[in-house]
């Protein structure tokens, strides 16, 4: 394993140590809630959050289709749509679910952040499988920025996969985009190939989202819209199974919001605007290197430690570069992204 995969994993446990932490201390507070409570909710339960609006939430039990609102305990900052929690429920005299309040959060297994108009990360969503990142073949996929969405997918630790859509308009001598996937392909990223424009070709993307929570991510007018209403047909599942007194004061297009999807097995969908323009921001020069998979094992392996990889003699990747292993193209990729690093 090498230094820089050591690193991070140190970074991972240090992270971890801190989710312990605030994990306890949401817990003692789980336990004046129940004193606070008592009686007027019912045991604790697990859920998903669905939504989150400010103090408040959208909250799906492990075992009911429906959503509850839900209140949040004082201490419990920061939740995000995706979350896994612990929450009580209230009922009414019928014995319906009316509203809940969340008091633990469970341990995260990723976490997709984005900067705030003050340009502090913040996330945005939570517990998240893959990152599908759809290009089409009009606008044409930039090789680079494909480049740009997996380091960036990479960097969060969830599986990125590649969604080509629009393949209605391929033509029949497509054979550059069909060499670039396979390029990808070969790297071992899964690449989907869809088209809304005619029935087929949605079926091997539902067998990619079955039994997996998924974002879409891509350019401006490569089709994300398009499939996930595709995907999502009922404007009532898009606004989810809320009562309309729950959905007073909804804020339906700025925050994230998961949905179970009709037509997949146990598949989940998370997607808010601020999701779908994830991309390429807050990397530094040694993430950017970690993204590109086919670097890892030799990172830590040029004869200089600082080396940048640009001329230095004995530089791993230069030489791999050489011997076959690393496309010409990713390498030219990987230094444009640094430069552009640089530039801002
Ligand atoms: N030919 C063809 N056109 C498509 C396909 N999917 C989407 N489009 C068209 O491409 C255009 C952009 O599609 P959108 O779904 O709005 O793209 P988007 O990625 O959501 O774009 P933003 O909302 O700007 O991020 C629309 O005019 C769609 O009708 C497809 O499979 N084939
Ligand atoms: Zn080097």
């Amino acid at each position: 394993m090498s230094k820089r995969k050591l690193s991070r994993q140190q970074r991972w446990r240090i992270e971890k140590i801190q989710a312990e932490r605030s994990r306890r201390a949401e817990q003692r507070d789980a336990k004046d809630s129940h004193k606070l409570a008592a009686g007027e909710y019912g045991p604790e339960r697990p859920g998903r959050v669905i939504a989150h609006y400010g103090r408040t939430l959208d909250v799906q039990g492990d075992d009911s289709a429906a959503s509850v609102r839900c209140h949040l305990r004082a201490n419990l900052e920061g939740l995000v749509t995706g979350d896994r929690i612990t929450w009580r429920a209230a009922q009414d005299a019928e014995g319906n679910v009316v509203e809940g309040v969340v008091v633990a959060r469970s341990e995260r297994d990723n976490v997709l952040e984005r900067p705030d108009a003050r340009g502090q990360l913040k996330p945005v969503a939570a517990n998240i499988d893959q990152i599908l990142i759809v290009f089409a073949v009009e606008p044409a996929p930039h090789p680079n920025l494909i480049d740009r969405y997996l380091v960036a997918a990479e960097a969060t630790g969830i599986a990125p996969v590649l969604v080509l859509n629009k393949i209605d308009l391929l033509p029949e001598s497509g054979g550059e985009l069909r060499a670039l996937l396979a390029r990808y392909e070969a790297l071992g990223y899964p690449v989907v190939a869809t088209t809304t424009a005619r029935e087929a070709g949605l079926d091997d993307l539902l067998a990619r989202l079955a039994g997996r929570t998924s974002v879409f991510v891509g350019q401006s007018g490569v089709g994300k819209s398009s499939l996930i209403d595709r995907l999502l047909p009922d404007e009532s599942l898009r606004i989810g199974a809320l009562s309309k007194d729950s959905r007073k004061g909804t804020h339906t297009t700025t925050t994230a919001r998961l949905y179970r999807l009709p037509s997949a097995d146990a598949a989940e969908l998370i997607d808010s605007p601020g999701i779908r323009e994830f991309g390429l921001m807050h990397l530094d020069e040694q993430q950017v290197a970690e993204g590109f998979i086919e670097f890892r094992d030799l990172l830590g392996r040029c004869r200089f430690r600082d080396c940048r990889h640009r001329q230095e003699p004995g530089c791993a990747l230069l030489e791999a570069v050489e011997r076959g292993e690393i496309h010409p193209e990713r390498f030219a990729s990987f230094r444009h992204i640094v430069d552009s690093l640089n530039e801002t």
